[in-house]
């Protein structure tokens, strides 16, 4: 059977769709995404790539709602083409913008599709185009609220990339075992907010024998303008499965991606949204780890490096706080996501293939 996999920008949409199809092995996969994202480089040496140009959808009536209206339906024409000439038998999507036009393309031609929404609150084309899915597959079991049309929803956590189920390659860094690892991620880009805040704060830290990993994303100027032998800073790290089991507490924006990894790997954290992710999603996404008593969150508005140096300062010297929180994260995690989905999908397949018959 021959699925074609709507996955598109960041290692938030990617990597849980990677885990997915990883766990599909019985089809023939080929992957959807547009020329010049994260895809790119992470999908052709695995799966056939194929491309199209789509962007997101505009907030107000305009001209670059009709042009990007006008690009949708174009972008549904090319996936049409495909679907047919590739004889895909079905469609399964993360979400984003690539979702539209793979989604409404299959409905056209009457074949299945499976989204999985990873956020807390859905994002807008997961909410627009529920309806037209076969299953809507969910990372939070709150996110059902905001899908009342759906046809058929589960709740089946985010799959994480494999390496964050088995063992793990050792860290390359020689940081000594019994100090306190903190490390800071700003989701797959980096955040140059938190980059500049955590700098401002870090001194007090290494001053009670903590270490900090920070990644900083390509995007921040100033990232050479703290040097301490207790801080080691890059831009991206690949091995986040050990980095983040090593770690006592992270910093980190509240993407659904990392915060399905620091369930994984039971870490505690400091979770500061995103502010300007589209619809303030990322503080629901924070909410269900701050309400279950995993995280705090602190919203970028009010925080100043002062407050950051106090709260990490006060949890460094909390181990009884720190460990809670971990076992409060560790509640949050789903280990087997990706068999879920996984099975999920081959289920609806499956039905729907024997429906066309
Ligand atoms: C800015 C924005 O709108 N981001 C959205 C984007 O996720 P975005 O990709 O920005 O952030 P996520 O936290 O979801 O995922 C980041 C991924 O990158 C990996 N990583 C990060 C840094 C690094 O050095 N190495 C590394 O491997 C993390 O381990 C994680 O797997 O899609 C997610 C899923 O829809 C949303 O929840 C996020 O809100």
């Amino acid at each position: 059977m021959r699925l074609l996999i709507a996955a598109s920008g960041t290692g938030g949409h990617l990597f849980p769709a990677i885990a997915t199809a990883t766990q599909l092995s019985n089809y023939e996969i080929e992957w959807l995404g547009v020329p010049d994202r994260l895809e790119t480089q992470l999908v052709p040496q695995q799966y056939p790539l194929h491309t199209i140009g789509v962007q997101g959808f505009q907030e107000r009536f305009g001209l670059g709602t009709l042009r990007t209206f006008t690009r949708l339906t174009g972008s549904i024409l090319q996936v049409r083409r495909l679907l047919k000439q590739g004889n895909f038998q079905g469609v399964f999507s993360t979400g984003g913008y690539i979702a539209a036009p793979a989604i409404l393309a299959a409905r056209s031609l009457g074949l299945p599709v499976i989204l999985h929404e990873s956020n807390a609150l859905p994002g807008k084309v997961t909410r627009l185009l529920s309806g037209w899915c076969d299953l809507v597959a969910l990372g939070f079991d709150c996110s059902t609220q905001y899908l009342p049309k759906a046809k058929k929803t589960a709740i089946v956590g985010t799959p994480v990339r494999s390496g964050f189920l088995g063992e793990t390659e050792p860290l390359p860094f020689s940081i000594p075992e019994n100090a306190p690892l903190i490390v800071v991620v700003g989701g797959s880009q980096g955040a140059v907010a938190v980059n500049q805040l955590v700098r401002s704060s870090a001194s007090a830290w290494f001053d009670t024998g903590a270490w900090v990993v920070h990644l900083t994303g390509t995007n921040d100027p100033h990232t050479d303008s703290l040097q301490h032998p207790q801080y080691l800073a890059m831009p991206f790290y690949d091995n986040m499965p050990a980095l983040l089991k090593r770690a006592n507490l992270a910093i980190s924006r509240a993407g659904a991606g990392t915060l399905t990894e620091l369930a994984v790997t039971r870490t505690p954290s400091i979770l500061i949204p995103y502010p300007y992710a589209a619809e303030d999603h990322q503080t629901y996404n924070a909410k269900v780890f701050a309400d279950a008593g995993a995280g705090l969150l602190l919203r970028q508005t009010d925080l100043t490096g002062e407050i950051l140096k106090s709260k990490v300062s006060h949890l460094l010297k909390s181990p009884q706080q720190l460990q809670d929180m971990a076992i409060a994260t560790a509640n949050l995690a789903v280990l087997n996501s990706a068999e879920q989905l996984a099975s999920a999908i081959a289920q609806v397949l499956n039905t729907e293939g024997k429906k066309n018959r």
